[in-house]
């Protein structure tokens, strides 16, 4: 049985978590399968075996994925369905580098399958170190995991691989085991409300596709930024870098979710081929210098938020004192096809930024200077803004006349908030992703040829930064990185949009599309 057969049907499963232990399992996919659980997305057929190394009873291991359901999840304690969910799950306590438990594990998930009434379909999650990705698949196999008659999904976290060798051999070992219709590699913005918007948006309204292209739009703006610094993930990140950790997935996802043609169908296959065909198209750096020219690093040295001193990224637990891995982000990169020729798109991540805010902005060409409105006043360009993270949104904006001016001429802001009026308890993004890999939707997840694409990308960068770091540009904790993010755009004559929660512009908020 093929994963698409089972599209958009859950006939019941056993979840796997490797990693049931770590924080990935405590603070996003215990919330998640509870959330499923409770909005009846999962029926009762259904079994969770929780696997790490330490020992653990069954008693700690339900009270452990309880605390984390009061501190983490979107919904209140309800003792009656916990009582019912706390049933469905099982730990075994396995090394995921040894054979040894794996046929046990075999043994126990059969047990589980005649309990809850469970056709052999068997859901993988590896919320592991990726080194042990490829062991994990093998050992499956040699278990007898594999054997059931139902279907098998293999879910993977990020980082896939650190570059694209690593990443090749590390998709050469898993697909020993696994098909690729069975591999959902994890892109958490992919599972998020508005980044799904994104197509919603421009395929299904008239007054944005005809003007989706490099005759109408001058320039498309990605920030995600970030208030945290690295916290405990000291170790991971001094290796990895906003590079690495953000562009080479999240950013570089959103870039293809706004510059795809549209999909002959909505069906995963052709929505990722229009994905790929995007990161195929981003213009590589050849030399050191178009590197330099073109993309910025930075570093969070010690800052102040109010009366608080934030550290030095070099003074985190675990970072190397002298480390010049980049916390922030900024590059200018160009999508070399037909709609895009000529339209630069700005991307930017950093750590320890003001603002928690994810959004894209388009920004549309001004209108002919000869037209008598901008001779007398200083036109400003529409903007269609999605705001992905934490509000949830659109808005747009546009100019109008000053109510009772004569010439006057302001920007007016039409501003949709999703967030406001549903609110903030919206599905996760690990609840949708879960549900869609539950019933064999790939969609919203990466297939090889999309990370392959992107780590060709990165490794240009990569490769021009590992021989001198002398252009890594410290900016104080809290502030929205080196001045040279600024200039790449000024030199274009652009400049970054403020986003949501920054100063305000003077944007009059006239009116709510809803
Ligand atoms: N945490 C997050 O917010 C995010 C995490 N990720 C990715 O998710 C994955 C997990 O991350 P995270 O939960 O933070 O990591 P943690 O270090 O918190 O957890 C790692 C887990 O792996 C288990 N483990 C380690 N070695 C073995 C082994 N040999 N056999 C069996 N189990 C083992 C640990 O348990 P034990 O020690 O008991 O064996 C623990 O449960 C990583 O790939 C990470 O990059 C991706 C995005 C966000
Ligand atoms: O994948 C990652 O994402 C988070 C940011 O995710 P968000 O949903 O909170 O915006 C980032 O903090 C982390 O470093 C990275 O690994």
């Amino acid at each position: 049985m093929t994963s698409q057969q089972n599209l958009n049907s859950l006939d019941g499963a056993v979840l796997f978590i490797f990693g049931a232990t770590g924080d990935l399992a405590k603070r996003k996919l215990f919330p998640a399968i509870y959330s499923l659980y409770k909005e009846g997305k999962l029926s009762d057929k259904f079994a969770v075996v929780g696997l790490a190394r330490r020992p653990k009873t069954q008693e700690q291991f339900r009270n452990d994925i309880r605390s984390s359901i009061q501190e983490f999840s979107r919904y209140n304690e309800d003792e009656e369905l916990w009582t019912r969910f706390a049933d469905h799950f099982e730990y075994q306590s396995l090394d995921t580098q040894t054979m040894d438990g794996f046929q046990e594990l075999n043994t126990l998930t059969q047990q589980l399958e005649s309990k809850f009434g469970l056709g052999g379909n068997r859901l993988f999650y590896l919320a592991l170190a990726p080194e042990l990705f490829g062991g994990v698949a093998h050992n499956l196999k040699a278990g007898g995991l594999l054997d059931s008659d139902g279907w098998h999904r293999l879910v993977i976290e990020k980082p896939f691989g650190y570059d694209l060798k690593s990443a090749e051999a590390l998709n050469e070992k898993i697909r020993e085991v696994f098909e690729e219709e069975e591999i959902y590699r994890i892109d958490h913005y992919l599972g998020k409300e508005m980044v799904q918007n994104i197509e919603v948006v421009r395929f299904a309204n008239a007054f944005f596709e005809p003007l989706w292209n490099n005759k109408y739009i001058a320039n498309i703006q990605i920030t995600l930024s970030e208030t945290v610094g690295v916290e405990e993930r000291g170790g991971y990140y001094d290796q990895s870098g906003a590079l690495k950790d953000m562009v080479q997935n999240h950013m570089l996802q959103m870039v293809a979710m706004m510059a795809m043609e549209p999909p002959s169908r909505l069906v995963p296959e052709d929505i990722r081929d229009e994905k790929v065909k995007v990161l195929r198209s981003i213009r590589p750096y050849k030399t050191d210098e178009e590197v330099r020219e073109h993309v910025i690093r930075g570093q969070y040295a010690e800052g102040q938020v109010k009366d608080k001193t934030l550290n030095a990224y070099r003074s985190e637990n675990s970072v190397n004192p002298a480390s010049s891995t980049e916390t922030f982000f900024a590059a200018k990169l160009f999508v070399d096809n037909f709609r895009w020729a000529g339209v630069p798109f700005y991307v930017r991540t950093g750590k320890r930024m003001p603002t928690k805010s994810t959004e894209v902005v388009v920004e549309f060409k001004n209108m002919p200077d000869n037209v008598y409105f901008a001779k007398k006043t200083n036109l400003q360009p529409n903007l269609l803004v999605f705001r992905v993270n934490p509000e949830e949104g659109i808005y747009i904006k546009i100019n109008a006349k000053r109510p009772g001016s004569e010439w006057t001429i302001i920007p007016v802001a039409m501003d949709f908030c999703q967030s406001c009026q549903v609110g903030f308890n919206t599905p996760e993004a690990y609840e949708r992703l879960l549900f869609d890999a539950l019933r064999g939707d790939s969609t919203y997840f990466t297939r090889w040829d999309e990370v392959s694409n992107a780590w060709k990308y990165i490794d240009h960068i990569a490769q021009s930064w590992s021989k001198d770091a002398s252009d890594l540009q410290m900016y104080p904790a809290a502030t929205w990185g080196p001045d040279a993010s600024h200039e790449l755009l000024a030199k274009d004559g652009f400049k970054w949009w403020p986003v949501h929660g920054q100063d305000e512009d003077d944007v009059v908020w006239v009116k709510s599309l809803s």
